[in-house]
């Protein structure tokens, strides 16, 4: 099945100049969702995970079924303020300003092996700070797979772990 033909492109969302790859219409159709599903469940699987982290939001939506079909939990990496308890942060740069990412405390075992899952890999900055906050907890980032990459942007090349991408685009 054609994923990309399930893919919405809206020009200049939410900024002028930017092409948004909107996921809306691919999660309202049964079949390519479902299929969507079981790609991203054959390559997390591959590097065989303990756990998987998932980046908010989009990410979450994913990362949900996927663990569900290998039985495995998942772990929620939350832009700041969100995580009640305790939490540990990683500030990161932004292209103009910074963010920070955290994830509870406890919830990933030391040593374990995590794969990150989002929906789109852009600059790679966010997945890379997941990447950092996650090692900041002690687990061992397997890999990273994410159903969309913008290639043009060349994320790929800030990720210092090994990744998976279902769908290539271009530009970004
Ligand atoms: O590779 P990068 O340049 O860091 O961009 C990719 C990130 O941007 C989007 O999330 P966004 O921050 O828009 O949040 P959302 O998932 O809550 O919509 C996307 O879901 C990735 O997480
Ligand atoms: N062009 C884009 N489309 C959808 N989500 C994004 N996140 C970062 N860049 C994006």
């Amino acid at each position: 099945m054609d994923l990309k033909a399930h893919i919405r492109t809206i020009p200049d969302f939410p900024k002028p100049g930017i092409l948004f790859y909107d996921i809306s219409t691919l999660l309202a159709h049964a079949e390519a969702w479902r299929e969507t599903v079981e790609r991203l469940a054959d390559a997390v699987r591959a590097y065989r995970p303990d756990v998987l982290a998932a980046i908010e939001s989009r990410g979450f939506i994913f990362a949900a079924p996927v663990a569900y079909k290998l039985g495995i939990g998942f772990t929620m990496v939350r832009k700041v303020g969100k995580l009640p308890g305790a939490v540990v942060s990683h500030a990161y740069d932004l292209e103009y300003g910074s963010d920070t990412l955290q994830v509870a405390e406890g919830l990933v075992p030391a040593g374990s092996r995590v794969v990150l899952i989002d929906d789109l890999l852009a600059t790679g900055g966010t997945a890379q700070a997941s990447v950092q906050l996650l090692r900041k907890v002690g687990a061992e980032v397997a890999g990273a797979v994410f159903l969309i990459e913008l290639m043009g942007l060349k994320g790929r090349a800030r990720l210092d772990v090994p990744m998976t991408t279902l769908l290539g685009y271009e530009g970004g």
